[in-house]
């Protein structure tokens, strides 16, 4: 036992005459001592470290006239996550045990904690905490927890140009259809389809052709908003969702990406590729309920480029008022 260390004044039981069972206060200290968890007791006023055992004096160093606060976390008062008000009922009684986990801000390793209300040796009601180390199951947990998020993203990201894929297209689609109904504002589909892109296959290869999506998915990216959907549909098919976004404003979206489009080039193997694209727009109205009613539109202004000669964006107007507007 270290000298800072208060000893504990526990009582003594002495068992039958000649048994061996070990209740005296040095042996439950020597039990204490050598548990592989921290055991502290401090007082729920004045945040002072009554008691800790050896595995938290090595970790922590010495509590003497030190406060929890100080000797754990090296803070300048109570932490703010500290469990101390939910340990102890309103009529002052002991709440029973509050089990939880946090990451220790000086050695950065995760314990699981179970603190409780414990009557002190001289009556009074003190913060008992036992935390045991779970760095490694934590590690883990949150080792997977990032795998989970890195497929769930993949499922939902086209791997060839970063952008959404048809299936979150769809997914975000219909959130943002339904905000559109609730707030009767307005939202806007634009589909985008690149012009003659099996050319580029056929002249420049494959890989040329990937350059190009992928060029054009950058484009797309830097034009959009935060709260704007981009999606790769398939093939050289995109799609665009822009809530709050009326027939005027998705149009105006629409002509400037055509203008960038065709004013860019891809530099690939010595030769420049310059990409087209047409375009088909259309707005919701409160009587679409599916994202589909909108594709449909779209799709078929997207074909009225396309027949016109490509390279220009049309507008399918649906026959009810647009919603929000
Ligand atoms: N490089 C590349 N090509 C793709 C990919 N997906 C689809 N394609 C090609 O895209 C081309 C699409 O051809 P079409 O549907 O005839 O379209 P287009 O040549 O753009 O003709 P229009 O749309 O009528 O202007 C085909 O050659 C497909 O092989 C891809 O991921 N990478």
């Amino acid at each position: 036992m270290t000298s800072d260390t208060t000893p504990l004044n526990l009582p003594t039981h002495e068992g039958p005459a000649g048994s061996s069972e070990i209740t005296s206060a040095e042996g439950l200290q020597a039990i204490l001592d050598n548990l592989d968890a921290l055991v502290y007791v401090a007082d729920f006023d004045t945040y002072e470290l009554l008691y800790m055992n050896a595995y938290g004096r090595q970790i922590w160093g010495t509590i003497k006239g030190r406060k929890c606060w100080a000797v754990l976390q090296n803070g300048n008062g109570p932490c703010e996550f500290c469990s101390n008000q939910l340990l102890i009922n309103d009529d002052g009684s002991p709440a029973g045990p509050h089990v939880w986990e946090f990451q220790n801000q000086l050695d950065k390793r995760w314990y699981q904690c179970r603190d409780q209300a414990i009557r002190w040796t001289d009556g009074r009601l003190v913060r008992l905490e036992i935390a045991t180390d779970i760095t490694e199951r934590k590690e883990m947990e949150l080792e997977l927890q990032r795998a989970h998020e890195k497929a769930r993203q993949a499922a939902l990201t086209d791997e060839l140009t970063g952008l959404h894929n048809r299936r979150a297209f769809f997914s975000f689609g219909r959130q943002l259809l339904s905000q559109a109904h609730r707030y009767k504002t307005p939202l806007a589909l634009i589909t985008m389809d690149l012009d003659f892109f099996k050319q580029v296959n056929d002249t420049h290869g494959h890989e040329a052709g990937d350059e190009v999506l992928r060029h054009i998915s950058g484009l797309l990216r830097e034009r959009i908003r935060e709260s704007d959907c981009a999606a790769r549909m398939g093939g050289e098919e995109f799609a665009l969702l822009l809530p709050e976004a009326d027939t005027a404003r998705a149009t105006d979206m629409a002509e400037r990406l055509l203008q960038m489009i065709r004013e860019s080039r891809v530099h690939y193997r010595g030769h420049q590729i310059q990409p087209s694209a047409s375009f088909g727009l259309t707005v919701a109205t409160g009587s679409d309920q599916h994202l589909e009613d909108l594709m449909v539109r779209a799709d078929r202004a997207l074909y009225r480029s396309k027949e016109r000669g490509r390279g220009q964006v049309s507008v399918t107007i649906a026959e009810t008022p647009p919603s929000g507007q």
